[in-house]
């Protein structure tokens, strides 16, 4: 069995040095180029990669992806920073790259996919939600991408059940104090040391709470399901968008 071409950017950060040794680890992988900030793309020519997995920066992230769809690598793709402009461009480089594949994942922990799961589900028999997203100070960015997309997924549910806008009786606030409107859900960021990546979603209605919460504890967490990424996407051309279109999670 030929083994896949895998390419790793971000390999000296947090999550690319562990990506790093999850590939190498892989029997089914070959570790071909391990770049850095600076590294010429061009490695992942020479090299023949056949997948490169992102692991970079928002402001890095556009810039490599056009680099690998125009040349037909594949792409995996972990680092945040999505929105529809961002989305629009990438998906006209794969029009014109048929055949490539790109899996943009705003988390590859499977408990993190579950619950993003669960909260849309249980989105329409609340009539209060609010996202606390928890996460370690070095994060570029606020708030997490999986808060984003969580907020998105529970707000499109409240939109179908046809729920109206969530009770906040708030007149007057400090700036910030209710957190960030995604969608018109309340999205609250914590950075603390010593914590990893972690999400609760709150549920309220009348004489009752429900919460999801989800704690990656070590950056592990997220090595499975990047490595199921590497494996499918090369089967997938087009966009794929989160990791549970790779998962039979019916
Ligand atoms: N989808 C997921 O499950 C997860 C996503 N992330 C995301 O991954 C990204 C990276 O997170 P961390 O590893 O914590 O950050 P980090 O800052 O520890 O690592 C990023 C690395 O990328 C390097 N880099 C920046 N631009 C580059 C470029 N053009 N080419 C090659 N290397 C480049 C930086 O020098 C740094 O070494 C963030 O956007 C974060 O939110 C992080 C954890 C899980
Ligand atoms: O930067 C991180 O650490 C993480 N980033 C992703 C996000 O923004 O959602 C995934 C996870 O939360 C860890």
């Amino acid at each position: 069995m030929s083994k896949q071409r895998v390419a790793v950017l971000g390999a000296r950060g947090r999550m690319g040095s562990e990506a790093v040794r999850a590939v190498e680890a892989a029997e089914d992988m070959e570790l071909v180029a391990a770049l850095g900030r600076g590294d010429p793309l061009d490695a992942l020519a020479e090299t023949g990669a056949e997948v490169a997995v992102d692991l970079t920066h928002p402001d890095s992230v556009m810039a490599n992806l056009e680099y690998c769809v125009t040349r037909g690598v594949h792409a995996v793709v972990g680092t945040t920073g999505w929105t529809e402009e961002r989305l629009a461009l990438l998906r006209g480089w794969l029009d014109a790259s048929p055949g490539t594949g790109v899996l943009i994942a705003p988390n590859f922990g499977i408990g993190a996919v579950l619950t993003m799961r669960f909260a849309r589900q249980a989105a329409r028999f609340f009539e209060s939600v609010e996202v606390v997203e928890l996460h370690h100070p070095g994060k570029a960015d606020a708030p997490s991408g999986t808060a984003v997309r969580t907020a998105q997924l529970v707000a499109e549910a409240r939109r179908d059940a046809g729920l109206p806008a969530q009770p906040d009786a708030t007149s007057t606030a400090l700036d910030g104090a209710r957190g960030a409107d995604v969608d018109g859900v309340p999205v609250h960021a914590v950075r603390l040391r010593g914590l990893v990546a972690h999400q609760e979603v709150l549920f309220g209605d009348e004489g009752e709470t429900f919460t999801l919460r989800h704690d990656s504890l070590h950056r592990s967490s997220f090595m499975p399901g990047v490595l199921l990424g590497v494996r499918r996407v090369s089967a997938a051309p087009g966009l794929t968008f989160g990791l549970e279109h790779f998962l039979d999670l019916d």
